[in-house]
């Protein structure tokens, strides 16, 4: 079986510039200029994942979702800990917590949808 570090390389100062910072602007350019073996969180070849195209819609809508309905905060003043816990799919050490409460302007909508 051949396991390849995906984690190594999307992670590697060589390929990126400050890899370890949030930078989404990074990904702004044409998607076939990109290098599908520089970036690849669904996997690479004939096994690649087959469910890429439902989750490149249905994340961004739920995440925007979430970000368009409620007033997100901390639970607290410190910064989010994102430590990365054991696992194949890199889980947080640490489990966010986070408070939230409907914006003002969609709570007529929300409480249409119990
Ligand atoms: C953000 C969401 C997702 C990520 C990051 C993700 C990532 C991956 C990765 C890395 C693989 C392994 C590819 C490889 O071996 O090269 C995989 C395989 C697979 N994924 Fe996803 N996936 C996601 C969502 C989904 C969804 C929504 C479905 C189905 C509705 C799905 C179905 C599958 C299946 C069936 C495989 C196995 C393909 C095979 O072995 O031939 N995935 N996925």
């Amino acid at each position: 079986m051949l396991l390849v570090n995906a984690w190594a390389i999307q992670n590697d100062p060589q390929l990126w510039d400050e890899p370890d910072k949030f930078k989404p602007e990074r990904f702004l350019g044409p998607e076939d200029e990109r290098d599908r073996f520089k970036f690849f969180p669904f996997g690479a070849g004939r096994r690649r994942c087959p469910g890429e195209g439902l989750a490149v819609r249905v994340v961004p809508l739920a995440t925007g979702s979430l970000i368009q309905c409620f007033d997100w905060e901390r639970e607290s003043e410190k910064m989010v800990d994102m430590s990365e816990g054991p696992g194949l799919s890199m889980p947080k050490a640490r489990p966010l917590i986070a408070k939230y409460r409907p914006r003002p302007a969609l709570m007529n909508l929300l409480s249409e949808l119990q």
